[in-house]
């Protein structure tokens, strides 16, 4: 049974080149240990500057991509090659240049746009059909789940002062008032992510210095990345610029590579 959450490990790098590979080593190490126990790598992966960030796996050497399992933390409901789709910009960004088989790749079936409800329990299923019959789990166990942070602190597309933060049963949710447009959205529920075995918040650049400080250092005002805390064993991990992090006082860790 999971217990009380570890408390988060802070990186800061001066360099978004050094960012972008202390990702790449953190995420091959993650998908080695993965692999090595269960034979698969289980990642959901966020919108925004996430992507672009991932870029340093791009050629990387002992990366399985036929193992990787591919689910999306949050998306835009709109169709997959829209400018908005975070499908879209993770095939752009990274899937496109690598060889992932598509079909380990889990989309949203935009089809089912008009019932939104629909839509959000069809992705629920899809990761049912990975999770459910293999793990046997209440809650799916993602090897990892990499987020960003918006300047509101929002993260995924769980935002302040939503009612979907409080959701304590679905897997996946949906919301049709999104205050960062598009308004229709799906996102992961704080139980789905508070159960991975490995969150990673990705953020760079000085307009974050100021929300993280609050996300990092005054936890107690419950923002919605102050919430993603994966219980044991699991862990939380950010990974920053210095210009991000420079207002946190939260200790940091030196990274090894
Ligand atoms: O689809 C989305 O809108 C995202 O998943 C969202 O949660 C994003 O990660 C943050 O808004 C940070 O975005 P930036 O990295 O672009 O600041």
């Amino acid at each position: 049974m999971p217990t009380s959450p570890s408390p988060p490990i802070l990186y800061s790098f001066s360099t978004s080149k050094e960012l972008s590979d202390a990702v790449a080593h953190f995420i091959v190490k993650a998908q080695k240990e993965s692999i090595e126990k269960k034979g698969r790598f289980t990642v959901a992966i966020s919108g925004g500057s996430l992507p672009k960030q991932l870029n340093a796996l791009i050629g990387k050497p002992g990366l399985k991509w036929d193992k990787w399992q591919v689910f999306y933390a949050d998306e835009r409901v709109v169709p997959l090659d829209h400018p908005d789709s975070n499908h879209k910009l993770c095939m752009d960004e990274l899937f496109s240049k690598v060889p992932i088989p598509l079909d380990n790749i889990h989309t949203i079936d935009p089809s089912l746009a008009d019932d939104i409800e629909e839509l959000s329990d069809a992705y629920e299923q899809e990761l049912i059909h990975e999770f459910a019959q293999k793990d046997s789990a209440r809650f799916p166990i993602f090897d990892l789940i990499l987020l960003g942070v918006g300047p509101d602190g929002h993260t995924a597309s769980l935002f302040p002062g939503h009612p979907l933060l409080t959701e304590e049963g679905s897997w996946v949710a949906y919301i049709e008032d999104s205050p960062k447009p598009p308004p229709k959205r799906i996102t992961l529920t704080y139980p789905v992510i508070n159960h991975a075995a490995r969150v990673a918040f990705v953020a760079s650049g000085a307009g974050k210095a100021d929300i993280l400080k609050t996300v990092l250092d005054k936890p107690e005002e419950g923002l919605p990345a102050s919430r993603v805390r994966p219980a044991a064993p699991g862990h939380l991990y950010w990974f920053l610029d210095d210009a991000a992090a420079s207002k946190v006082e939260y200790p940091k860790t030196p990274y090894k590579l």
